[in-house]
């Protein structure tokens, strides 16, 4: 039999179902969709074919086997052309250019050598710990500052400066980027007509106002990446041994046929890429315990139960194979709300056909994490955080296992193994440290917590809500001050 179109709804005659798709939450839309029509559904945005996958059986087929057709990404013109000059790792279409990316990614981010990072992650956890204690009226901000400061010293061999420029630079292109591709804020993306270049047009408007807007940002980020990827090459010239990724660009610079421009976009993505998703993990867990106390009061018996109950220091990464609870819970946050729930968009390379249907090249196919990860068939009673649900299980042991939330595939999320370990050292030494609950009202009732409230995006976060951290005891405080000191001598 011909192939057949997957299954959707009745698009509009001339703009597809371009108003039908929200422009925010998309994801529960599409699962909505996957409940109507079955778990491959097919859209059609301004002549764009998009194919949702909601079931993870058919996005392990499609993205994973079948990778060599379904790596690419749509090619953005605003984002991709002229803001990242065809350079930023996450857009680049599927060929050599992303090839040596990943591989670059890849050399400093495989298990074998995260482990090597532990160390910059116990310090800056302490100085996360340290932030909680101290303001704890910014802890959705410390949450950011605690994974920025890790990606950025993965990146830089440093930490970021205290008056925090660099961090409010990186948020700001970062928010600006995001918002840049997100469909619908450029026309010129879905008319790529509008991207034109006469002489005659120049001469009598100038230049296309997006055009120069494009340029300018674009110029801003390399001149800032640039910046952070010369300062490294500096302290190597004076003979500083610096250990981080931009380093061993410098040193691999030839094999890796990366010329600088795309050295400061490679090292930039991972603080682009490294620092929302990691922070949005933490918030959300922090949202989790406040929503189902009894988890924290158990995660907390078991690391009391391998440190002492008395002890004098959090837990480290040296009693991972001990908290196998904690390991649950943080797999558990990871499929509970994933912080990139829509997943990231795959492009097609070549028509297809999948299980009788027709699936043309150039179509966005998009992994619907949420749904993959609230189907009731795998995840029984899917909204309720239920960390036993990843006990004796299968690779029970391994954070990145069981879920989908680094997505697949030949783009699978290259930062995935320290991102993993980021969030677990940030949460098992939370819970050792802090009571985690409710703010309260006026009248000292708790204010609720809505767990719908989430900023929209590729990856989100949930929007503030009110909490209370305050330290588990004056000994758990002083701990936590002592901790920082320490690290801060060491670092001096
Ligand atoms: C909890 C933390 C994180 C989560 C949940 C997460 C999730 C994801 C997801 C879902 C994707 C899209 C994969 C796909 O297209 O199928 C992705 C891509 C990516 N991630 Fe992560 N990530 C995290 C941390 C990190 C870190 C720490 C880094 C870098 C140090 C990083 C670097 C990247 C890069 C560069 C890409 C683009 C890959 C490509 O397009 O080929 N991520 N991540």
């Amino acid at each position: 039999r011909k192939p057949q179109s997957p299954p959707g709804p009745k698009p509009h005659w001339l703009v597809g179902h371009t108003f039908q798709v929200p422009q925010t939450k998309a994801w529960l839309y599409f699962e909505k969709l996957g409940k109507e029509f079955g778990p491959i559904v097919k859209l059609s945005l301004a002549g764009d074919d998009i194919v949702v996958l909601n079931d993870p059986k058919d996005a392990e087929e499609l993205l994973n086997k079948r990778s060599s057709n379904y790596s690419s990404r749509k090619p953005l013109i605003y984002a991709g052309r002229y803001l990242s000059g065809n350079k930023r790792l996450v857009l680049l279409p599927y060929g050599p250019t992303l090839k040596k990316q990943r591989q670059a990614f890849h050399q400093m981010l495989q298990p074998r050598v995260v482990g090597s990072y532990e160390s910059m992650q116990l310090l800056e956890s302490s100085k996360f710990l340290y932030d909680m204690l101290t303001s704890p009226e910014t802890a959705f901000l410390n949450c950011k500052r605690f994974s920025a400061s890790l990606v950025f010293y993965l990146s830089y061999g440093r930490r970021l400066s205290p008056d925090d420029a660099d961090l409010t630079e990186v948020l700001s292109i970062l928010d600006s980027f995001i918002e840049d591709c997100y469909p619908g804020t450029h026309l010129l993306d879905t008319f790529p007509f509008l991207d034109f270049d006469y002489a005659w047009f120049r001469k009598m408007f100038g230049e296309q106002k997006w055009k120069e807007q494009a340029r300018e940002k674009h110029d801003r980020e390399v001149r800032f990446y640039g910046r952070l990827l010369g300062e490294v090459k500096d302290r190597m010239s004076k003979g500083e041994v610096v250990e981080c990724f931009a380093a061993r660009l410098w040193e691999q610079k030839e094999k890796h046929e990366l010329d600088e421009e795309s050295m400061a976009y490679v090292a930039g993505s991972a603080f682009e890429a490294g620092t929302g998703t990691t922070s949005g993990s933490i918030q959300f867990f922090i949202m989790a315990m406040i929503l189902y106390p009894h988890v924290l009061q158990k995660a907390r018996k078991e690391i009391d139960s391998i440190v002492g109950e008395d002890s004098e220091s959090p837990p480290t990464f040296e009693h991972y194979d001990q908290l196998p609870y904690c390991v649950a819970l943080c797999k558990e946050v990871f499929r509970w709300i994933p912080a990139a729930p829509g997943g990231f968009p795959h492009y097609s390379d070549e028509d297809d056909e999948y299980q009788g249907y027709e699936i043309r090249a150039k179509t966005m196919v998009i992994p619907n994490i949420w749904a993959m990860q609230h189907n009731e068939q795998v995840f029984p009673d899917p909204k309720r955080f239920i960390p036993e649900r990843f006990l004796g299980v299968d690779k029970a042991d391994e954070l990145t296992e069981g879920h989908w939330a680094f997505g697949f595939g030949r783009r699978i999320c290259p930062g995935r193994y320290m991102g993993a370990k980021s969030v677990w050292i940030g949460i098992v030494q939370l819970i050792w440290a802090f009571n985690i609950g409710p703010d309260y009202d006026k009248d000292g009732n708790p204010i609720p917590i809505d767990v719908d409230a989430v900023t929209s995006g590729i990856n989100i976060e949930p929007l503030e809500f009110g909490m209370r951290l305050t330290p588990r005891s004056e000994r758990h405080a002083n701990c936590i001050r002592r901790m920082w000191n320490e690290m801060q001598n060491k670092i001096q």
